[in-house]
């Protein structure tokens, strides 16, 4: 019981994508698909083929 719960966190927890994947799955923010309140939202597909909405969050840069 406790594993299993603790194997459910451990797959909720954010993963952490370096910027340059970012900037390759969306080839380099090219496909943009709208804005929000919190800042523009990309199209990208990752090399695996998983398709995934970017958002780049408004007073951000990309220098991390
Ligand atoms: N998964 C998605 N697929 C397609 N388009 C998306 C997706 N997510 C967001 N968008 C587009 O980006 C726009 C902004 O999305 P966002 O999630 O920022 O909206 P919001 O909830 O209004 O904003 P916020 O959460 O910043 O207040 C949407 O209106 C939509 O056009």
């Amino acid at each position: 019981m406790t594993l299993s719960v603790c194997y459910f966190m451990e797959r909720e927890k954010p993963i952490r994508f370096p910027s340059q994947q970012i900037r390759i799955a969306t080839e380099n923010f090219t496909n943009f698909l709208g804005s929000g309140g919190f800042g523009s939202v990309y199209k990208g597909v990752f090399s695996n083929g998983t398709l995934v909405a970017v958002k780049v969050l408004r007073g951000t840069s990309d220098e991390n």
